[in-house]
């Protein structure tokens, strides 16, 4: 039977990758996130739209648990973690990236995704994790340089992060992100500041990580972008559910065009 912090599932329906019930968040007399309630679907992209200061970054600082929120829960499959540190959430598989990259510039691009491994480390080793050697540290190593292929940063594993051009960071910050080896990904504005050409680069692996098992909710202010990956869209304005559904509907509801674009068309 479930016990009082897991959420009833029926058979063959199995409990939603993260579900936020009834989330508020306030600031002084300001509510960023109010009453919000959404489910995101086991092994599916879902994107959160919303004009600037819609909340979205507070609700991903929520569900991550970097604050508190004043009212309401999250769920990680079926299981309460609403009181649970960013890295107890880390451990039990939620990761996240951030808008304002979270990089380490003087550390190399290969070592910036070894510190991501961090919820996965046995005590002490991250302390040990340069120049101490070992079987785990040599574990990690491989496994970083296979994130970095996966993500086409392999060539440049030795380099400085700093030294990386925008697009590559924006992607390190994906890798060191996935070194924790989520089931569940938050990505806030991955493709934001990325030159056109490279944006595809940044979509074909997210749909990658993706299509290997990974749940993703992704924030984006990109149309192009969330209308091609997102099987659905939930779109907030003032921290509330103004419509959510597939890319097509939500792009034509009328609400939806007037607060997010000021009456212009959300083009696909
Ligand atoms: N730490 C804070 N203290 C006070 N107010 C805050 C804080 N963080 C966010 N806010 C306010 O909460 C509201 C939601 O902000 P948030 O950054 O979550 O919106 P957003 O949808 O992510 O915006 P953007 O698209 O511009 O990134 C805004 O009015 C913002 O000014």
């Amino acid at each position: 039977m479930a016990s009082p912090e897991t959420s009833a599932t029926t058979a063959g329906s199995p409990a939603p990758a993260i579900e936020v019930r009834a989330l508020t968040v306030t600031f002084g007399g300001l509510q960023a996130v109010d009453k919000l309630s959404f489910a995101v679907a086991p092994g599916t992209i879902k994107g959160i739209i919303g004009p600037n200061g819609a909340g979205k970054t507070t609700l991903f600082n929520a569900i991550s648990g970097i604050t508190s929120p004043t009212s309401g829960s999250v769920m990680l499959d079926g299981t309460d973690i609403t009181a649970l540190r960013p890295h107890q959430r880390a451990a039990l598989g939620l990761s996240r990236t951030f808008q304002n990259l979270q990089l380490f510039p003087q550390m190399s691009v290969l070592e910036n995704v070894m510190v991501g491994a961090h919820p996965r480390m046995s005590a002490g080793w991250l302390s040990g994790m340069f120049g101490l050697g070992g079987v785990e540290e040599r574990a990690f190593e491989a496994e970083a340089y296979r994130l970095l292929a996966l993500l086409g940063l392999e060539t440049r594993a030795g380099d400085l992060a700093a030294d990386l051009g925008f697009a590559d960071a924006k992607l390190l910050e994906i890798a060191r992100a996935m070194a924790a080896k989520p089931r569940v990904l938050l990505l806030d504005e991955p493709i934001a500041g990325v030159p056109l050409e490279d944006q595809n680069r940044i979509l074909k692996v997210i749909r990658a990580i993706n299509a290997d098992g990974v749940t993703i909710v992704l924030v984006e202010h990109n149309m192009r972008v969330v209308m091609s990956a997102c099987a659905d869209i939930l779109v907030i304005n003032y921290g509330k559910r103004l419509a959510e559904g597939k890319p097509a509907d939500v792009a034509r509801n009328p609400e939806v065009i007037r607060a997010y674009l000021g009456g212009e068309a959300v083009h696909a």
